[in-house]
């Protein structure tokens, strides 16, 4: 497994960053075996997984529910999990305490929030100071897409721009161990992973990022087949899946399935003895 440490050094090495969101135990596995180096259980599983339109209506229950079978699935790699929609912005002392029911409840490497805000940045220097890794999470925020006025590219005007610098800076300050950069232009991003010592996780925020992270279910087109233009997808799941389910309800209708080599015979003497019809 990768540790913070060595994800650090991987920055410094110029070697690229892998991570992919996880929600259950096949998708842990999945991932864990193919070489990735981090998994995130993103609170995106409320639009992937649960089907709700945003991540609001996530819990902290449902992340931890989650987190609990991606641990099972991927033992050996860096765990991420969200912290969701308003789990720690009530009090810095109520995120403390939610942070410790994740870590607790999940076992999980490191916790992530979204946004730079004094409250939030006093909450990734306490958790620090206790011994919680944290990454910070920039530019398209999704809990608060009802304030950014939807998924929109951020940082695309000075001010904006020049405040994203300075979240960014302010999150390594504070003590975060990575950022993830969501949807944020090329160049922005990519100035941002200069100036930082930590590494920058891009989501649709170009190539000079220190690593990337995609949706499972987005990068293998798996539930939804329309997602954000940031996203490469590798494979369709979708597809795959669907020609499947409609061959065994074919060959079920057509009595093609199942057969002998899937069915349990009864000795002959047996039937004979019942008076049973031979199969
Ligand atoms: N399936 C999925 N993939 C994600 O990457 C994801 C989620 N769900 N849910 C939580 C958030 C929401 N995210 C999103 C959702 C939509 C766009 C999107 O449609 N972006 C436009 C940008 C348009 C613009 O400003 O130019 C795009 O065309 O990509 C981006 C990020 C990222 N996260
Ligand atoms: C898109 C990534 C960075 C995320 O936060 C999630 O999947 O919830
Ligand atoms: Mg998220």
């Amino acid at each position: 497994m990768k540790t913070s440490v060595q994800l650090q050094k991987m920055k410094q090495q110029n070697e690229k960053i892998t991570m992919v969101t996880a929600y259950d135990y096949p998708s842990a596995r999945l991932a864990e075996s193919s070489g990735i180096d981090m998994i995130l259980v993103g609170d995106s599983l409320g639009n992937v997984v649960l089907g709700y339109d945003s991540t609001i209506q996530v819990t902290v229950e449902d992340m931890v529910h989650h987190g609990k079978a991606v641990k099972r699935g991927a033992p050996d790699t860096f765990i991420v999990v969200d912290m969701p929609f308003m789990s720690y912005h009530i009090s810095v002392e109520e995120g403390m305490r939610q942070a410790q029911y994740m870590m607790q409840q999940t076992n999980a490497h490191a916790l992530k929030v979204e946004g730079a805000s004094n409250h939030t940045l006093q909450l990734i220097q306490r958790l620090t100071e206790a011994g919680v890794p944290v990454i910070g999470h920039i530019g398209l925020t999704p809990q608060s897409v009802h304030v950014l006025g939807g998924y929109r590219v951020q940082g695309k005007d000075k001010q904006t721009a020049l405040a994203l610098i300075e979240d960014a800076k302010k999150l390594e300050t504070s003590g975060a161990i990575q950022v993830v950069l969501e949807c944020v232009p090329n160049e922005l991003a990519s100035h941002i992973s200069s100036q930082l010592s930590i590494p920058t996780i891009g989501i649709g925020a170009g190539k000079k990022c220190d690593g990337q992270v995609l949706v499972y279910h987005d990068l293998l087109t798996y539930g939804a087949d329309d997602s954000p233009s940031f996203v490469q997808q590798y494979a369709d799941v979708n597809h795959i899946i669907q020609s499947a389910l409609s061959q065994f309800d074919r060959d079920v209708k057509e009595q093609n399935f199942p057969n002998q080599e899937q069915s349990f015979v009864m000795d002959k003497t047996l039937v004979q003895d019942l008076k049973l019809e031979d199969s």
